[in-house]
């Protein structure tokens, strides 16, 4: 057993479906999956527990009830007194929330969110066993009206996808792994996202052979966001970072802090990897066709995202750009958009709304907000866990359209979707900070990119 968060390498992630099959097949020389469980949820529970009392244990009808009985035993054998029941002890030390896991397949009806509001009135730290019961394991929604928020989950055999998208994150706490000792012996459903490695740079290289970035947008009052990107793919490493200014001056300067930054448009810079659509507005539109039928490799973000999704003619465009050439970077808004469906709609399956704009846009999507999804046509998609609220503040999804861009500036042979992968990652992790952040600092937080 051990702490799932920080990764350091890519985890593979099982949905239901997969971790019914692996657990099926492990139940056949391993009948006693359930025995480790229970013993795992109790030697956590012993770590956890604040105080002397009883640890309640709510155990729900199924094998995640069965997994909670089984740790009472093993804490009673071990002095520890634990209650087993719907309602609550004096002062518990620990609640055990094994309503239900995976098995949850409806909303929860009264009795049951009576219940788990009781474990959540309770001031003992929650410790839910596999997943917090009520939330959904395939998309990290809850089913019902709620979900128990717990401090602490234990997940057990597989690492399920809900857990690190959509609400996921703010329902399981800290979280835990134990495979219970089966090695999973079957395709993951997505990829958990690791650092990666920092590609190569070599002594003799010189500006040239890192790349060009255009970053196009910035319409008057929101020059900040594309200044912003070109600032964030210098950061990386990119050889040489120019910016198209929409509607700007002949005499405007490009970026009064920033002076490695140069003026330059597509015309001029028929090879550039293009950054589009921070801070655009509407002009863009206007852009778009000759960006998306010239540029070699695009990230497409913001009011370039508003302006295909409102012009069936640019998705055409889109869709004849060539395999792997296009990073799209829409939050849930944008993608709901560019999907005709709303906010909502997107986040009850945040994998399938990114899988599903991949497939029809024939492009690498990352959908961000608490566990961005990267979806590409033919790849495994990934979840990327790293982050947190402090990337909430205007500028922060600039930054991240500047920084990929950047990345891809400095591997030309490198996939969309590999690309993105790493960028995502990189981006988290520099936005982990307690507080708040300001989107120039993250910047500065960004490891370069080489
Ligand atoms: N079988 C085994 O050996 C193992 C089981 N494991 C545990 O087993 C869990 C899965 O067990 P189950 O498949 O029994 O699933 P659950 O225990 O999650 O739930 C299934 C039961 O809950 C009921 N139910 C579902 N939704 C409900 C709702 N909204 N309101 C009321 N009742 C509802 C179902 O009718 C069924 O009786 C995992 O999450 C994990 O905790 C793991 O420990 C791995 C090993
Ligand atoms: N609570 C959060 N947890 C993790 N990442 C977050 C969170 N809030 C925002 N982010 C990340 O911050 C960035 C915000 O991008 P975006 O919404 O486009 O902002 P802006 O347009 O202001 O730059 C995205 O990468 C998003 O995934």
């Amino acid at each position: 057993m051990h702490a799932l968060l920080p990764t350091t390498a890519t985890l593979p992630l099982f949905d239901i479906a997969a971790s019914r099959r692996i657990e099926a097949r492990a139940l056949v020389h391993s009948p006693d999956l359930m025995e480790r469980a229970g013993l795992a949820v109790a030697k956590l529970a012993l770590a956890l527990r604040r105080g002397d009392g009883p640890v309640w244990v709510v155990c729900g009808p199924g094998n995640n009830g069965g997994d909670g009985r089984i740790a009472a035993r093993r804490l009673a054998e071990a002095g520890v007194a634990a209650h087993v029941g719907h309602a609550a002890p004096e002062r518990p030390s620990l609640v055990i929330d094994a309503l239900l896991g995976l098995g949850l397949s409806r909303p929860p009806n009264a009795e049951m969110l009576a219940t788990m509001a009781a474990m959540q009135a309770c001031s003992a730290p929650i410790l839910a066993v596999d997943l917090p019961s009520g939330l959904l394991a395939d998309t990290g929604q809850p089913a019902g009206e709620r979900a128990v928020r717990a401090d602490h989950t234990l997940v057990l055999l597989t690492r399920k996808p809900g857990l690190f998208t959509g609400e996921g994150r703010a329902h399981a706490g800290r979280l835990w792994f134990d495979d219970l000792r089966v090695a999973p012996d079957e395709a993951p459903t997505a990829d958990l996202l690791g650092p990666a490695a920092q590609p190569h740079r070599s002594p003799t290289s010189h500006k040239g052979s890192h790349g060009q970035v255009l970053v196009v947008g910035g319409a008057p009052g929101m020059q900040g966001a594309a200044r912003l990107a070109a600032r964030a793919a210098l950061a990386c490493g990119a050889g040489r970072v120019y910016l198209d200014l929409l509607n700007s001056r002949p005499d405007e300067a490009t970026d009064p802090g920033q002076p490695e930054l140069m003026r330059g448009t597509p015309a001029e810079l028929p090879n550039a990897l293009g950054v589009i659509g921070c801070g655009a507005g509407p002009a863009i539109a206007h852009a778009l066709p000759a960006l998306l039928q010239q540029l070699p490799r695009l990230v497409i973000d913001a009011d370039a995202l508003n302006a295909i999704a409102a012009d069936p003619s640019l998705q055409g465009l889109l869709r004849g750009r060539p395999a792997s050439a296009t990073l799209l970077t829409p939050h849930p808004l944008e993608a709901a958009r560019l999907l005709g469906l709303d906010t909502a709609g997107v986040q009850a399956d945040r994998l399938r709304a990114a899988q599903e704009l991949a497939g029809r846009l024939g492009c690498t999507v990352v959908l961000k907000g608490s566990g961005s999804v990267i979806a590409s046509p033919d790849e495994r998609p990934a979840i990327c866990a790293s982050g947190g609220p402090a990337l909430a503040t205007a500028g922060s999804g600039d930054v991240l359209a500047g920084w990929l861009g950047g990345l891809w500036a400095q591997q030309p042979g490198a996939s969309a979707h590999r690309i993105a992968c790493a960028g995502v990652d990189a981006h988290g992790r520099a936005g982990e900070v307690d507080g708040v952040l300001r989107a120039s600092d993250l910047i500065a937080r960004l490891p370069d990119g080489r």
